[in-house]
């Protein structure tokens, strides 16, 4: 690759976003992305490991293979920052990597999922080149109000667990689209991917969304959603499963995984036209589910919704969007903005710290949350 000097006002900056099944990387010149690149992972190979941090090694390889092999000069670089992480609540923007944060990671604390992996990668890397670590809006940013927080059963509290740094990032698009600031706005963020989560964004807070990794919403192409909770204790105590069991079969093997054998909603489009009815009806059930979530949102917002954003791969389904529309249409403008640009966003609130527009937050893990 082409090799530029960089002025005293340029920053280099290395992004890395650990999903299920791939690792997205990108370098970035300020806010202008020089590199992108897609690992994909053997997802048979992935799920030998047995925690998620397990997979610390290989990623890290991969990752610096592919720099390699791409001619990234890695002595350039002046800041890595990594999609984290399912850590305690906290609220939105960008934080140092911390020791605090490292053990949270790596003991999955809070939970097991593939965007743990980003502030270790960012943190190892970063380390050994003496260069700052971040993560920037991971997926447990917490801005819920106290009323929605209320779960309706004492023992257990509502969590915010949601696709934070990409609803965030194509919520402030959207909002300088509309020539207003993200901070004036009261919009509806849908995120179709993997799992799927609605965020309910008013004045640049996302004040209630469902909990799209193992609590509550719409099934997603591999998560169950909410389900019947008596039924679900029955099966629990029923003797037939292991706890690790179940919860595989709500995250991971739940929604189209479970009734379809496939996460890929492109398969899914193809089985049903040819004629498949049992795919169809389990499809338009799943924008069934997102856009009932929808009318919950619109109600939180008390109807006066400026714009609903759907965003994900999901979107870019033109008959699954346009059978979301005809359940919500009513409620507000429906802006479609399909995919993620996550590395976009990741590379944009690194260099929001390294230009001091912001001050990098710190991670402290003095709260306690219920274990997963
Ligand atoms: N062109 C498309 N049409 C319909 N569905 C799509 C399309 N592209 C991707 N998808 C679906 O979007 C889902 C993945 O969304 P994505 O946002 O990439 O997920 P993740 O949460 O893993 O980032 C998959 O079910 C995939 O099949
Ligand atoms: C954990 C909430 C965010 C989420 O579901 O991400 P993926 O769809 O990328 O798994």
């Amino acid at each position: 690759m082409e090799v530029t000097a960089l002025s005293h006002n340029e920053h280099r900056i290395l992004v890395i976003n650990p999903g299920s099944t791939s690792t997205k990387i990108g370098v970035f010149v300020n806010d202008h992305s020089i590199f992108e690149k897609t690992i994909r992972h053997d997802s048979q190979f992935i799920q030998c490991f047995h925690k998620i941090a397990d997979q610390y090694e290989f990623r890290k390889k991969t990752i610096l293979e592919t720099l390699d092999e791409e001619g990234i000069n890695l002595s350039r670089l002046d800041a890595i920052c990594g999609r984290g992480g399912l850590l305690r609540p906290i609220e939105g923007g960008t934080y140092t990597v911390n020791k605090e944060m490292l053990d949270d990671l790596h003991s999955g604390y809070a939970g097991q999922h593939a965007s743990n992996l980003g502030g270790i990668l960012a943190y190892e890397i970063a380390t050994a080149l003496n260069i700052p670590a971040f993560i920037v809006d991971p997926v447990v940013v917490d801005e819920l109000e106290p009323l929605a927080r209320i779960s309706g059963f004492s023992l257990i509290e509502r969590k915010s667990i949601f696709h934070a740094l990409n609803q965030k990032a194509v919520a402030r698009r959207v909002s300088k689209q509309l020539g207003k600031k993200y901070e004036e706005l009261s919009v509806i963020v849908v995120h179709m991917g993997g799992g799927i989560t609605v965020g309910v964004h008013k004045n640049g807070r996302v004040i209630d969304v469902n909990n799209g990794l193992h609590g509550e919403g719409p099934f997603s192409p591999e998560r169950a959603g909410t389900v019947p909770v008596g039924d679900l204790i029955d099966l629990c105590f029923s003797g037939m499963y292991y706890r690790e069991e179940i919860m595989k079969k709500i995250v991971g093997q739940g929604g189209l995984v479970g009734y379809l054998g496939t996460n890929d909603a492109i398969e899914v489009e193809k089985m049903i036209e040819h004629g498949d009815e049992n795919a169809k009806l389990v499809y338009d059930a799943m924008a069934y589910q997102v856009a009932k979530e929808i009318g919950s949102a619109s109600a939180v917002l008390k109807g006066k919704v400026d714009a609903i954003i759907l965003t994900g791969g999901l979107a870019y389904g033109k008959e699954f969007v346009s059978k979301i529309r005809e359940y919500i249409n009513w409620i507000a403008d429906v802006i479609v903005q399909p995919g993620e640009d996550e590395l976009q966003a990741l590379a944009e609130g690194t260099l929001r710290v390294l230009i001091g527009e912001e001050q990098a937050k710190e991670y402290t893990n003095d709260k306690i949350v219920h274990k997963m």
